[in-house]
């Protein structure tokens, strides 16, 4: 078949970089946040909603009833309705008082449960991507890293800035009417004089916004080199080969970066708003003087006066909040943003509208013409691969380094669609099924396999959650992957813990606390996870030896061997004696299909696979394999 010109004729476009969302404007995410908080706490959002009306009020009130109350001390009001005036104040007072907190409880109580409604929201639309494609983007790492970080906290922060900005603007409306009826020119010009620090304010926030996108990159880079600096895995090379101090620099020079882009934002920030400070100052010293010379000429009473300075500090200062929170929600939609295209970005991959359901293997499956390649700029992994396994036959696929063996596993799991060609279940395409149909009929255990930081237990029933609560199944996966005995002598047996990161400073020198496998035996328990997932109907086992010992090998691939049988299996093994008693054997080379036999048929080609093979013999038995070639089929 010739190569395909471009990412996608046919199905071509259903791999091709994914998009991350659509542009979202600020009343969107709004109403996004508003909807998480109704959702999430309705009662609670009711009462912060009325408390933030009640708090903003109070200034207003209490100024005013001040005002009366002095001015009716002045004119000699009755002592009855100096009284009342009197309770009123000392109520307002009371309310003022105990209302904030109450604020403060409701707006934690919100931002736990938008937080927790946010992040199940996040993380199942993250696990609804069927593909690796997205985990593999940098820039949807970026927005995924932000959408994680503002998750939990943004939404809820975004409706309180609104509460915050309606409880300021309650105050400002208040005082405005009083100073209106006051005098409507002293309203207008403390206003004129507030504004700025609002359109400031704004300004100052999308740029620390855009600044926090922009240093993502250097921020991720920098986390990169810490947790090399940190991590148990890195720490032998970075000792042996002395690196320690070549990453730490490079950490530090990315920290640096960030610095110096956060540096420049605090700069322009500390600078405008000392001037706004200084405005706003300016004009509480203008406004004062003009009351006072009122109030001395009889246009003011005493009481008016009192109006006047308390609504001209609230103002100002209600002002500025608003000016502060509309920044703050400002802020919070921004980063809301990352989390919105995160949970709005859509399958990463095309779904039958729908699916043909995926119904036990009985023929085969069987891979047409596949090309794949894993970006449109990168070369081509697999180039027009044809083969047929056949339901019930093992399938050993070998080749040197980087000839697409694993990439050809991850296709037949679905984790990426092909670029042209089809896979066929039964003769039905794979991508017409529904994903978690398809995978359930599968069983793993991939190159880079998983160990979890949980218990014995979960680690193999992780394989089949349905054998969580049935030890006598997880002790039988167990014992087919030959790492019972080991299990056996765990402090806590299957229960043991199998990390050393979640343990307390007191039991820090208590093993029950947990432990750390070596490669080997993680690699049973992966193996062993496979297993779990007994009579499914295609088993992948890409390099399931690779860490095992010589005799822990052999027996491995015995039990491997013993459970493939009548089973549909695909082995990927550089380990070729582990691979001679497959059904059928397939060499791959630079993504194409070189050979294809069994290991006698092979041998006796006298091709690659021969080649290969008697170079590995020829190592083992320690001569040169040009000098004693193996004979076919028989070593
Ligand atoms: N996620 C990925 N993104 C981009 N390229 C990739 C990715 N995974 C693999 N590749 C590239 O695809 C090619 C085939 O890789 P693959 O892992 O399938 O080879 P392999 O035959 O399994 O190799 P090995 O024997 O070393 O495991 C390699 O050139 C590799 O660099």
């Amino acid at each position: 078949m010739s190569e395909p010109s471009a990412a996608g004729p046919g199905t071509g476009g259903r791999s091709s970089a994914p998009s991350v969302g659509r542009p979202v404007s600020g009343v969107r995410l709004l109403g996004i946040a508003a909807t998480l908080a109704g959702r999430a706490c309705p009662l609670v959002l009711g009462v912060h909603t009325v408390l933030a009306l009640a708090v903003g009020l109070v200034p207003v009130i209490a100024a005013w009833l001040t005002k009366c109350l002095l001015d009716g001390l002045v004119n000699g009001a009755s002592r009855r309705d100096l009284l009342v005036l009197a309770a009123g104040l000392a109520a307002i007072g009371l309310l003022g008082r105990l209302a904030p907190h109450a604020s403060r409880y409701c707006k934690a109580e919100m931002n736990r449960r938008v937080g927790l409604l946010a992040q199940r929201r996040l993380f199942d639309a993250v696990n609804a991507y069927t593909g690796l494609r997205r985990f593999e983007d940098p820039r949807f790492l970026d927005e995924l890293r932000l959408a994680r970080q503002g998750g939990g906290s943004n939404p809820g922060q975004a409706v309180d800035g609104i509460l915050g900005i309606l409880r300021s603007a309650t105050t400002v409306g208040g005082f405005l009417v009083a100073l209106w009826l006051l005098s409507p020119w002293a309203g207008a010009f403390i206003v004129m004089t507030s504004a700025p620090a609002l359109v400031a304010e704004i300004g100052l926030s999308r740029r620390r916004a855009r600044t926090i996108w922009r240093v993502g990159p250097a921020e991720r880079r920098e986390l990169f080199y810490g947790s090399l600096l940190s991590s148990v895995q890195a720490a032998k090379e970075v000792r042996l080969f002395g690196i320690g101090d070549f990453l730490r620099d490079r950490m530090i020079a990315e920290r640096s970066t960030v610095n110096v882009a956060s540096r420049a934002v605090d700069w322009r920030e500390l600078w405008v708003q000392t001037a706004l400070g200084a405005l706003a100052a300016l004009a509480t010293a203008g406004g004062l003087l003009w009351a006072v010379g009122a109030a001395a000429t009889g246009m003011l009473t005493v009481g008016d006066v009192t109006v006047f300075a308390a609504a001209v500090a609230a103002v100002q200062s209600s002002l500025a909040t608003i000016a502060a929170d509309v920044a703050r929600t400002h802020h919070a939609l921004v980063l809301l943003r990352h989390y919105v295209a995160v949970v709005d970005a859509g399958p990463d991959l095309p779904r039958s509208a729908s699916p043909r359901p995926t119904a036990a293997l009985r023929r085969g499956i069987e891979l047409r013409d596949v090309w794949f390649r894993y970006a449109p700029d990168h070369p081509w992994t697999l180039r027009g691969v044809d083969l047929f396994i056949p339901h019930g036959t093992s399938l050993a696929v070998v080749g040197r380094n980087g000839a697409g063996k694993s990439t050809l596993v991850k296709l037949l799991c679905r984790f990426y669609a092909p670029q042209r060609g089809r896979i066929l279940w039964d003769g039905v395409d794979i991508a017409d099924m529904c994903p978690e149909e398809l995978r359930h009929r599968i069983g793993a255990v991939f190159q880079d396999f998983m160990s979890y930081d949980l218990t014995v237990t979960e680690n193999i029933a992780l394989g089949d959650l349905s054998a969580l609560g049935d030890p006598e199944r997880v002790r039988a996966a167990a014992l087919r992957a030959g790492v019972h005995d080991t299990v056996c002598g765990l402090p806590r047996g299957y229960d043991t813990l199998l990390s050393r990161s979640f343990f307390l400073e007191s039991d820090k020198k208590d093993p029950e606390t947990g432990i750390v496998l070596s490669g080997g035996q993680a690699q049973r328990l992966a193996l062993a996870r496979a297993f779990l997932r007994d009579g499914r109907d295609l088993l992948i086992l890409d390099e399931p030896s690779a860490g095992l010992d010589a005799e822990a090998e052999h027996e491995i691939h015995t039990a491997i061997r013993t459970h493939r049988v009548g089973r549909t299996s695909v082995l990927i093994s550089h380990r070729l004696g582990a691979v001679r008693e497959a059904d059928l054997i397939v060499v791959l080379s630079e993504g194409r299909v070189r050979e294809q036999g069994t290991h006698d048929g092979l041998m006796a080609a006298g091709g690659e696979y021969r080649r290969l093979f008697s170079l590995q013999a020829a190592g083992y038995r320690g001569h040169r394999s040009d000098e004693q070639p193996v004979p076919g089929g028989t070593s």
